[in-house]
């Protein structure tokens, strides 16, 4: 039994400057590009947010409470879309962040959507799977009329994994009264899904760094990589670089990780991940040795993925980064002040907006499949992404160069004049002075 109460904004969780500072960028973004102040000012905050607090029975029949936020950053380029998070310290500000890098991101990759994201307070290891049902349910109880495949599509995010999403959308349909899967992405295959979902956010990135490969001096036979988190994304993009010759040196989880010079097997440190609860102690082919999450990302290696949580990357550790290349498959995992660092020392960072956003690119592409009722091959999904993503990469690369900015700087340039074009196209001040 759950039942769902909308409650105002806690104090505590509006705190943060996330949003700050993402705001204080895109408005130096929009002076460099004399973008015209309408869009600046449309942009400055989210469009809308909602909270709820999510009562739960828990099994114990104790009575618990979690907070749960929804975000609509933008939607003037279509219905907004993005993820949602289960963490125990996700907080409003993160959330309306996320909100709005992927309006960004939605831009970047060309997609008719908007930017949200959506997020709940809880530690999901404490839960039985009983309680983590009721708690994916109550969600999409709260905010079943603030969401909807032409206003808000959900999809997963951290520690919301297939069978949540799957209750999110049985919620929905039952809410709705027949069968809905549009409003919700990353479904499993049965509920709707689309073929090639579940590594689409490691596929994209993955495209996008084969694709700048020579660009970048990199060669798989040589090169080694260091991935931070094996879940879902790390997980894949460790096997899809292994297949191709990459040496994978280092990866971690959430109870630290694993280093080998001489290289990990994907596939068996997820057979080690999956009898034990973590990579740690799993065995490579050299001397496998444990290491900490910190020591990861100063690791000497030729690509760094962080792909796990935001502002692992800061002032207080980017001096001591060595790879000459970071690929942001997490969002957020490098501050503005540690990328500019590397950035003026010469490592490349290929930006978050970009290097993940296949993910939401696939569930475009099972949204337009829910739309239609017609389901494609997975090899038609994997093309589609390919393009998309090769076609973004070399957009945004030639903006590097040409504007001389870093990739980030490149991909918010690349986003922010879509999202301008949205904007302008209803009339700016001068069309409304007769000017
Ligand atoms: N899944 C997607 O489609 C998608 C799309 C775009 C972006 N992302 C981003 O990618 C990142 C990972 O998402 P996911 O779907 O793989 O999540 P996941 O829940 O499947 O995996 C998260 C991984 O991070 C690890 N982790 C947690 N805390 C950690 C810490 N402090 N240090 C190191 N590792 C830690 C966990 O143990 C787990 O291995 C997130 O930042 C998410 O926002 C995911």
């Amino acid at each position: 039994m759950t039942e769902t109460s909308k409650a105002n904004l806690p104090a505590a969780t509006v705190n943060g400057d996330m949003l700050q500072r993402a705001r204080e960028n895109l408005r130096l973004a929009c002076d460099k590009l004399n973008i015209h102040p309408d869009v600046f000012e449309e942009l400055k905050w989210p469009r809308e947010t909602l909270a709820a607090t999510l009562l739960i029975r828990m099994d114990d029949g104790s009575r618990r409470a979690f907070q749960a936020w929804r975000c609509r950053y933008n939607d003037r380029r279509g219905p907004t879309k993005g993820g949602v998070r289960f963490h125990p310290r996700v907080t409003l500000d993160e959330i309306e962040t996320l909100a709005f890098w992927m309006t960004f991101k939605c831009a970047v990759a060309n997609l008719p959507f908007g930017g949200g994201k959506g997020g709940v307070c809880v530690d999901t290891k404490t839960l039985s799977p009983t309680e983590l049902e009721r708690v994916s349910r109550a969600y999409i109880e709260a905010f079943a009329s603030f969401i909807g495949p032409d206003r808000d599509i959900l999809a997963p995010d951290m520690y919301t994994n297939g069978i949540v999403i799957a209750w999110m959308s049985d919620e929905y349909s039952a809410i709705t009264g027949h069968p809905s899967p549009t409003a919700i992405t990353g479904k499993p295959i049965a509920f709707g899904g689309t073929e090639g979902r579940t590594d689409a956010t490691a596929r994209g990135g993955y495209y996008t760094l084969r694709y700048l490969e020579s660009s970048l001096g990199l060669d798989p036979d040589k090169s080694s990589v260091a991935i931070q988190g094996f879940g879902n994304v790390g997980y894949h993009c460790a096997k899809l670089l292994h297949a191709d010759g990459y040496r994978i040196v280092a990866v971690s989880d959430s109870r630290g990780g694993v280093y080998d010079p001489d290289g990990l097997d994907p596939l068996s440190v997820m057979e080690h991940k999956h009898k034990t609860g973590s990579v740690v102690g799993a065995k490579g082919h050299g001397k496998t040795r444990k290491i900490s999450n910190a020591e990861l990302l100063e690791l000497e290696c030729d690509v760094l993925v962080p792909a796990a949580l935001e502002g692992q990357i800061t002032t207080e550790n980017c001096d001591r980064v060595q790879a000459r290349v970071v690929l942001e498959l997490a969002n957020g995992p490098v501050s503005a002040e540690a990328d500019a660092r590397l950035t003026a020392n010469g490592q490349i960072i290929v930006p978050d907006i970009l290097a993940n956003s296949g993910g939401v690119t696939v569930s475009h592409l099972e949204w337009v499949q829910n739309r239609s009722g017609y389901y494609w091959e997975r090899s038609r999904v994997r093309d589609a992404l390919r393009s998309t993503m090769e076609t973004e990469t070399q957009a945004i690369w030639t903006l590097h160069n040409e504007l001389g900015v870093s990739m980030r700087e490149a991909a918010y340039v690349h986003g922010l004049r879509r999202i301008a074009e949205a904007v302008e196209a209803r009339g700016t001040q001068a069309y409304f002075d007769g000017q």
